[in-house]
């Protein structure tokens, strides 16, 4: 069985950052493909040392002494794992029944079985440090992503080049097929939800989710499949304490695939790679800030602007610096994304992130603002800024625009309570200078009177039928067959 080749194994034993980085850069150049079982599984066996299996409290703390503990990785025990992947999957799958170039969706079933199949039977499937082909292969566990990676994995195994990694902001997918037209499920989502895998994602699945980003989704080359396992990496030893080690690997891994220009269509890692360098800065490298906005200029340029943690790492991160202003703009700015969408049940990543931006988030920031006298006194608060309340307004506008039409209620009392804390902190002087303005209806021959005046006998003829309105129809205005569009409102301060 051919194992690693010769310029594989050179860099074993592998004994320090250094070492990972140069096998990385190895792989990731010239014309051969980056071996993607391989990598993964060096990254998972040193994750496995430096945040799993971490030394129990009370032996020596190697951050008191200095010394790296940076493991040693010895070639056998890759190569060990690496043929037991390949044998598991060539075992597994008998291609003489098929032998076209690329892959079908029978075969893509297939091969997802072949992973699904092998996990352990109940494990925690939240857990961290579950995403590697180390923790399939020694332990039989896998995250969501896992799955989706491993699939993709065992066909670089099978000599297929056409099946590749499709990501959204919380859920992976794989395409494939002549053009890469073909989509498939191959992992779960979220709980309690049934998979789908072997089924398409089609139009009617991925228009207005969010889950499947508007059919805007990252689609990976094998480069960026490897930008996605080291973005995947994590860090954490427990919920408070990371390893610098892991953290330090991660990062320098980022910054090869940066310089190598892997993660210009990867507005996720380039948030990740800014979240590292907010937490270490590595002298003469881009500011987090400028990561962030080369993210949001990714997600412009090649997703259509469909994607909305661009915009909440950027918010994240000026909130944490006290740019308060700047913080709302960017919170706003994701809110006109998600606007787009319409929410439901496997959304909750999302509304979790704008709950938590709306209930904890901005109240915090208008408590910190309200207390600063000297700002108030100077008017110079963002209490005082139109284009703060512009963007208040903004934000609040996506949110209520995006549970319209949607299967799934967004906003409950606490929205509501939060938002008038948070708008109660402005001062009145803003509202003279900001305009809300509503774009007219299209085309619309009748007049609006008229139309509501249609509307509300044609639900008053629904009615008459016993029409059950129960809350989750979606509301009237949405029905199709309503002339006209809703009046776009646009918020902007004045002059
Ligand atoms: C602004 C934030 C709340 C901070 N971290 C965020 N994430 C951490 C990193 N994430 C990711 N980073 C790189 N690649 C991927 S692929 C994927 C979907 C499951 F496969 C998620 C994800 C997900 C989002 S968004």
């Amino acid at each position: 069985m051919a194992g690693f080749r010769e310029n594989e194994k050179q860099h074993f034993p592998l004994q320090s950052i250094q070492d990972v980085v140069d096998l990385f850069r190895d792989q990731l150049t010239g014309s051969d493909e980056p071996n993607l079982p391989l990598l993964s599984i060096v990254l998972g066996a040193i994750e496995n040392v430096l945040t799993v299996n971490r030394s129990l409290p009370g032996e020596i703390d190697h951050s008191k002494t200095l010394e790296p503990i940076f493991p040693v990785i010895e070639l056998e025990t890759v190569e060990a794992l690496y043929e037991k992947f390949v044998t598991h999957v060539k075992r597994s799958i008998d291609l003489t029944k098929f032998c076209g170039e690329v892959a079908t969706r029978e075969l893509v079933k297939l091969v997802s079985d072949v992973i699904w199949s092998s996990l352990m039977r109940s494990f925690y499937k939240d857990k961290a440090h579950l995403q590697s082909l180390y923790s399939f292969l020694t332990g039989n566990k896998l995250d969501c992503f896992g799955v989706a990676f491993g699939v993709v994995a065992a066909f670089q195994v099978l000599g297929y080049k056409d099946v590749h990694l499709a990501l959204s902001e919380d859920h992976a997918w794989v395409t494939f097929g002549q053009d890469l037209l073909e989509t498939a499920e191959v992992t779960w989502h979220g709980k309690g939800n049934e998979d789908k895998r072997g089924q398409p994602i089609t139009m009617g699945v991925s228009e207005k989710s969010w889950l499947y980003l508007n059919d805007q989704p990252v689609l990976c080359t094998r480069q960026m499949e490897v930008a996605s396992i080291v973005s995947g990496i994590n860090p954490s030893i427990s919920a408070t304490v990371d390893s610098l080690e892991m953290g330090s690997l991660q990062q320098e891994l980022l910054w090869l695939l940066y310089d190598m220009d892997h993660l210009s269509r990867y507005p996720m890692a380039l948030g990740n790679l800014g979240d590292l360098e907010e937490i270490s800065p590595t002298p003469e490298r881009p500011q987090p800030i400028d990561l962030f906005n080369e993210a949001i200029q990714s997600a412009l340029e090649h997703y259509n602007n469909q994607h909305v943690y661009p915009y909440t790492y950027l918010g994240g991160y000026l909130y944490r610096k006290g740019h308060h202003k700047k913080a709302l703009q960017a919170w706003a700015d994701a809110a006109d994304t998600v606007r787009n969408y319409n929410y439901n049940r496997e959304d909750e990543e999302i509304y979790k992130e704008f709950l938590e931006i709306a209930n904890d988030l901005i109240p915090h920031m208008m408590k910190i603002v309200a207390s600063d006298n000297a700002a108030r006194i100077h008017h110079t608060s963002l209490l005082y800024d139109p284009d703060c309340y512009a963007n208040f307004l903004r934000f609040y506008d996506g949110i209520c625009e995006w549970e319209e039409g949607s299967p799934t209620p967004v906003l409950h009392i606490t929205w509501a309570k939060q938002l008038v804390f948070s708008l109660s902190k402005f001062d009145l002087s803003v509202r003279e200078h900001i305009e809300v303005k509503g774009e007219g209806l299209e085309d619309d021959s009748s007049s609006e009177e008229e139309e509501m005046e249609e509307e509300v006998n044609g639900r008053r003829g629904e009615e008459g039928e016993d029409k059950v309105m129960d809350d989750t129809e979606p509301s009237s205005s949405h029905r199709p067959g309503r002339r006209g569009r809703r009046p776009k409102i646009n918020i902007e301060p004045e002059g």
